[in-house]
């Protein structure tokens, strides 16, 4: 008997046969009770001391459930199945292989014996394809009678149910997985939609040099009636803040120091005002500065905090500030009334030699 002696050549188109058997999966998976169950229920109807799943595998048989077998996979070479697989319409049924001519897998043995009696039920894909079989064994000789070759067949037709459903069940996992990337493509193309609106939302309201609030979203706020009622519910104070000799600042150090005065402006304001408070670049160097619920003396001081930051700011030339303040009430329009008391304080602060904090000191009616 030589082991290396093939059976039977490959079926023609072996490719598409193993895709067939690559389909299910199944090769290489642990053992499972169902599939255990066919071979021990093929082990009594038959009356055998072994029972096999042998799956045909590339060059190998592996056996998916085996009984009274002392392997788990043998070589393709040396598979009888590899033989039943060659006619897959009907059982391949070898009594006594001795007597045959026919060397089973030398390695293979049954009760330490080698094998003698062989019955192997093709196992089919819906579309025909030989993927391995169901298969009954002995060390001694034996003939199967009709009713168990027929009960043979019907238990291979039930591994074939079994390996669709599992087929069935790996599609429904990859359909799901599949959806559930899809979902997860497009939730982040969503979160990035939002970035991106929250993001054009954020240059259309901020100022791109200092990120202070732009006279855009001054314009959106005093549009806005509910968020207007909500700053002026109580007293509030409007502050401006103009930047002094900002044109000589300019001339004598460049566009780009200009430019960083103007955020060491900004980073003052920012960091001398509560997070209700509204600060916005209003022109090219003058600043908003709105402060709801915040009496005049609180805003002073305020004021004075932020003129002293800029004056005390890391810049390699002296910078200073006029900030003129009016106070607003809540029964009274603030906009155009407390934004020119503003401003003439401002003009007041500016005459007065700058570098300095006015109150507006305009009588409040009419
Ligand atoms: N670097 C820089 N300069 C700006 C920007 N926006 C406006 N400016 C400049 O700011 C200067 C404002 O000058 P003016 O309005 O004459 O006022 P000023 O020189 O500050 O004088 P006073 O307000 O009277 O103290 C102008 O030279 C503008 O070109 C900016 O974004 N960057």
């Amino acid at each position: 008997m030589s082991a290396a002696r093939p059976l039977a050549l490959p079926p023609p188109d072996e490719a598409r046969r193993q895709a067939a058997l690559d389909a299910y999966g199944v090769v290489d998976t642990v053992p499972e009770q169902a599939y255990d169950d066919i071979v021990r229920l093929a082990m009594t109807l038959c009356d055998v001391p072994a029972a096999a799943i042998s799956l045909i595998d590339r060059d190998r048989q592996w056996f998916k459930a085996q009984i009274g077998l002392n392997l788990r996979e043998t070589a393709r070479t040396d598979a009888i199945c590899e033989r039943a697989i060659q006619q897959p319409d009907r059982p391949l049924v070898i009594d006594d292989l001795a007597a045959s001519g026919v060397a089973g897998p030398e390695a293979l043995r049954i009760g330490g014996e080698p094998l003698r009696f062989y019955a192997g039920m093709p196992l089919l894909s819906p579309d025909g394809r030989a993927l391995g079989t169901v298969c009954v064994l002995d060390n001694k000789p034996r003939t199967l009678t009709a009713a168990q070759l027929e009960g043979l067949e019907v238990l291979a037709r039930q591994t074939q149910h079994l390996l669709e459903l599992r087929r069935y069940a790996m599609e429904q996992r990859r359909l799901l997985s599949e959806r559930e990337a899809f979902a997860q493509r497009l939730e982040d193309a969503r979160a990035d939609l939002q970035r991106r609106n929250d993001l054009l939302q954020h240059s259309a309201t901020h100022d791109a040099l200092t990120g202070l609030l732009n006279r855009a979203a001054l314009a959106q706020l005093r549009d806005n009636p509910e968020a207007m009622l909500q700053l002026q519910q109580s007293p509030y104070t409007l502050l401006l803040l103009d930047v002094d000799h900002f044109k000589d600042v300019n001339d004598r150090h460049g566009h780009l120091l200009g430019d960083r005065a103007l955020r060491a402006v900004a980073d003052a304001v920012a960091a001398s005002i509560r997070e209700r408070d509204v600060a916005v670049r209003y022109g090219g160097e003058e600043f908003l500065i709105l402060l709801p619920d915040t009496r005049l003396s609180s805003a002073v001081q305020v004021a004075e905090r932020i003129r002293q930051r800029i004056a005390a700011a890391p810049l390699p030339f002296a910078l200073t500030v006029s900030i003129g303040l009016a106070a607003g009430e809540p029964t009274r329009d603030w906009s155009e009334q407390v934004f020119d008391r503003a401003d003439q304080a401002l003009y007041r602060a500016k005459a007065g030699g700058r570098n300095r904090v006015v109150v507006d000191d305009t009588p409040m009616h009419g």
